[in-house]
């Protein structure tokens, strides 16, 4: 389902990373763990197709990612690929449900099931909210709930849990587990969060440069 292999990336000569091959099926759950400065952010952006590789290839579905570029790309990942950021990549000025439709409308998908999403995230009281009003653990539920919107194959989450108390932290690992699970998505967190290590048991650690 994703098969990622032999990717080389290298933002100067002497700023290069070492990618380990990551191999997952659909409902797979992974947790890339490394210290600050190691890259983590960096192999997120790959696999989302945000950073082009040098080399390699990142196939999720049949689809060459590493191939794609410009509107196709966009439009792939727009449809195949939620990505929750370290800081919340929402319009503050928008409401809620308008953010969900908006990641709807550039897909050209048909908003079916955002108030069913908004409930299962505790924020459908807060939909007709503009997002510049919420809470910092609201917004990021909203940031959750956008990425998850048009039900992606893929969910790449960066630092999801990094300003939340321990309840909230665990709240949030297990509703991007839970909707994992719905839609047989495979899930890739990356955090230096010590404490996401106990819920998903499946690791890697980015080795930093090479
Ligand atoms: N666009 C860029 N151009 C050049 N260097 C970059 C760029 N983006 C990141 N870097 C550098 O690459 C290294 C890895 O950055 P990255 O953000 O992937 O680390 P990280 O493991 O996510 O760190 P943190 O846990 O602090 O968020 C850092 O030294 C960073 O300064």
């Amino acid at each position: 389902m994703l098969s990622v292999r032999n990717i080389q990336f290298q933002y100067s000569p002497d700023l290069k990373f070492q990618i380990p091959d990551i191999s997952m099926s659909a409902g797979d759950e992974l947790l890339i763990l490394g210290k600050s400065g190691s890259g983590k952010t960096t192999i997120l952006n790959i696999l989302g197709g945000l950073l082009k590789p040098q080399s390699g290839e990142i196939i999720l579905n049949d689809t060459k990612i590493n191939l794609l570029k410009g509107a196709e790309l966009d439009k792939f990942r727009g449809k195949n690929i939620g990505i929750v950021f370290q800081k919340p990549h929402i319009l503050a000025p928008l409401t809620v449900e308008e953010n969900l439709k908006l990641a709807n409308y550039f897909v050209g998908r048909k908003e079916d099931q955002n108030l069913n999403l908004l409930k299962e995230l505790g924020i459908l009281d807060k939909r007709k909210s503009k997002v510049n009003t919420l809470s910092e653990g609201e917004a990021q539920r909203v940031s959750i709930a956008r990425a998850l919107a048009n039900h992606p194959k893929l969910i790449l989450a960066d630092e999801p849990t990094a300003s939340l108390d321990d309840e909230n932290a665990q709240a949030v690992i297990k509703l991007l587990q839970e909707q994992a699970k719905k839609y047989s998505a495979a899930l890739i967190i990356v955090t230096h969060d010590q404490r996401v290590k106990d819920h998903i048991s499946n690791h890697l650690i980015m080795g930093g440069l090479s």
